[in-house]
């Protein structure tokens, strides 16, 4: 049973007050959550309701107010910014919704960037994005810019951009945004299959029910708080910590 496992991602009590003038706004207001490896989840939740403030305190792009946060087996809120840095280097990889490529640069370039940042030698990183464009289903379209690419296909190369790294969790934030439904439908697939094949642990935030429910777990979140955990696997519906 995944209850059993050691959590990779672990949130214990967790707040983010963030202060407008005379006023406090709750963004996160007391949430405790378990994500396991090898699941894809997702946390799902209307406009404002903390999801995005969620994401980046996973994965160690703000600090808290106060809480833990254990990402494979570290203590996000105890780190200072360089540790942080250094911390998403060596275990996350990102999938954004306006994909972020470079237009300059073609599909196998744009892959191979972040290898670029770890010292790895040329020969290598074409290889190695050689065949994350394979895994990807763009093995026709290596050469190919992003405009020369549909928005499944150019979200199709920042996926594998995020992988091509190896990272042990993978941060998802609206990465189907900008694209149509059944478009989204196949790039939650292909992320649901790589997830699957490759034992990685991969969180998504939307604000779209049909989306999240992709997900091995979905998270639903109202006003900073987890209000509904539901189970895709064994479709149960299960409170955390009971
Ligand atoms: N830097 C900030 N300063 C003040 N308030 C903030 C800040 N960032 C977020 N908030 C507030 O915190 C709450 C949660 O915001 P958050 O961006 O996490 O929501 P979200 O669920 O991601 O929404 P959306 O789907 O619209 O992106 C909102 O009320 C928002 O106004």
């Amino acid at each position: 049973m995944a209850e059993k496992r050691e959590p990779v991602i672990q949130v214990k009590n967790l707040y983010k007050i963030y202060r407008v003038g005379e006023n406090k706004v709750r963004a996160l207001n007391g949430v405790d959550l378990k994500i396991y490896k090898g699941e894809f989840c997702s946390i799902v939740g209307t406009s404002g309701s903390g999801k995005s403030t969620m994401l980046n305190m996973l994965a160690g792009l703000e600090k808290p107010t106060k809480g833990e946060i254990i990402v494979a087996g570290e203590h996000l809120e105890k780190m200072s910014e360089n540790q942080l840095v250094k911390f998403r280097r060596e275990h996350v990889g990102f999938i954004f919704q306006s994909f972020n490529l470079l237009g300059t640069m073609d599909a196998v370039e744009n892959v191979a960037l972040p290898l670029v940042f770890r010292g790895v030698s040329k020969k290598e990183r074409m290889e190695k994005a050689d065949k994350m464009l394979d895994l990807v289903g763009l093995s026709k379209h290596k050469d190919h810019r992003p405009n020369e690419m549909s928005g499944g296909q150019q979200q199709r190369v920042g996926v594998a951009r995020a992988l091509v790294l190896d990272p042990e969790i993978i941060f998802a934030d609206e990465p189907t945004g900008n694209l149509d439904s059944n478009t989204s439908a196949e790039v939650m697939r292909l992320m649901q299959r790589i997830v699957r094949e490759r034992n990685q642990t991969l969180v998504m935030v939307t604000h779209d029910n049909h989306l999240a429910s992709f997900a091995d777990r979905i998270f639903h979140i109202i006003d900073g708080k987890i209000v509904k955990i539901e189970d895709n696997r064994n479709k149960s519906e299960q409170i955390e910590g009971e």
